[in-house]
């Protein structure tokens, strides 16, 4: 069901999530948690993406990102926490100056909420800083992973300060018991936020170009397999050994596991253009883990949604840069025992998602 946009089509799903609520009666809400994508901010006029066929609000994110965190702090169950799902500033900062002032403002905004953010890495991250100056910063929100938790002493290379770091920024947390969310590194293998001396850099250029012959990578011009394109990365197979091993544990656990990054994992879901080079390893990966019932990512600013074969919910969230004046986009989801419920505002849609049978 698509979101409403005439007043008797939210009427119609005012009923349906009526409905909605009535079959989860009796149904205790555990918590809630926000999602945000792509907010892009950059103090500049607005203009137009590579296609020109939308426009992009660079000043107004920041004011949508605040606005968005009022709602949130105004709620009558204030989220447990947030996912930003990565692009938080726009790259146009370099050529701006302004990456540290930028950042700056968003994390003003950041801090008046009430509700931990958890920040994902996008490309837009890394056009603006290295991996080491993002990991000491504050858009490195892995502290907030469980620190208890036996399955956090899996061992797995996850970010340092060290200057060659081959690391992945990825994490997991347990904020209500038996759910687990999982942020995966979507730019692992990439050729941005690498160091061109890195074994991943030549590993991730090698793949690159063997699958994109154009001069400029970042064209999907002419490919068979479209997402192999600059801006996008994928994962290592160590990161899938990890994510697997946490999988293992949730499955075991009987734990319910919502996955997020900044890139789509499923051709459904998305623009094709915006997936992870290697989707469908980390796919059919998640779907040889009953515990995994939901998969959220940013990117594609239009946003998109599938159920794919083996029951997972697959969000793409709708970018606010893209979101003009008078519009939003951003969600609270619900977390009940048997279905996780979306309430979408401005082109995000509500949606009901049960949970696929364990
Ligand atoms: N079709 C394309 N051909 C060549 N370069 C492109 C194409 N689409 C995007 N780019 C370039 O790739 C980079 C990332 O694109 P952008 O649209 O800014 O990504 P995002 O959707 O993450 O904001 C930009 O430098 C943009 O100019």
């Amino acid at each position: 069901m698509k979101s409403p946009d005439s007043s008797g089509e939210q009427e119609i799903y005012s009923e349906f999530l009526e409905q909605e609520k009535v079959s989860n009666d009796g149904m205790e809400l555990y918590f809630t948690f926000g999602i945000i994508a792509d907010v892009q901010y950059a103090d500049k006029a607005d203009s137009y993406n590579f296609t020109r066929t939308r426009k992009r609000y660079y000043r107004q994110s920041l004011h949508l990102l605040q606005s968005a965190i009022e709602e949130w702090n105004k709620e009558a169950k204030v989220p447990s926490f947030v996912l930003q799902l990565g692009d938080v500033i726009d790259g146009i900062n370099v050529q701006l100056q302004a990456s540290d002032v930028s950042l700056q403002r968003v994390l003003n905004e950041v801090g008046k909420s009430k509700a931990a953010f958890h920040h994902v890495w996008g490309n837009h991250e890394f056009y603006n800083f290295s991996r080491n100056y993002l990991t000491s910063s504050q858009l490195n929100s892995k502290h907030l992973e469980d620190q208890q938790d036996s399955v956090s002493k899996t061992r797995h290379k996850c970010v340092s300060d060290d200057s060659d770091s081959e690391e992945y920024y990825a994490y997991h947390f347990c904020p209500f018991e038996s759910f687990r969310f999982l942020m995966v590194d979507c730019y692992d293998l990439s050729i941005i936020g690498r160091k061109p001396s890195s074994k991943k850099y030549q590993d991730s250029m090698k793949i690159l170009k063997e699958k994109n012959p154009n001069t400029d990578l970042n064209s999907p011009e002419g490919l068979l397999e479209n997402q192999f394109v600059q801006f996008n990365g994928g994962f290592s197979k160590e990161q899938l050994e990890w994510v697997n091993g946490v999988l293992t544990f949730s499955d075991e656990n009987h734990e319910k596991v919502v996955i997020f990054g900044h890139l789509p994992i499923h051709p459904d879901s998305t623009d094709t253009v915006c997936l992870a080079w290697n989707y469908a390893e980390m796919l059919s990966l998640l779907q040889s883990h009953t515990c995994a019932v939901c998969y959220i990512a940013g990117h594609d600013h239009d946003g998109g949604y599938c159920l794919d074969s083996h029951g997972i919910h697959h969000i793409t969230l709708q970018g606010i840069i893209e979101t003009p004046s008078g519009r939003h986009a951003f969600g609270t989801v619900q977390v009940y025992e048997g279905s996780m419920i979306l309430k979408g505002r401005g082109s995000v849609s509500n949606r009901v998602m049960h949970y696929r049978k364990q």
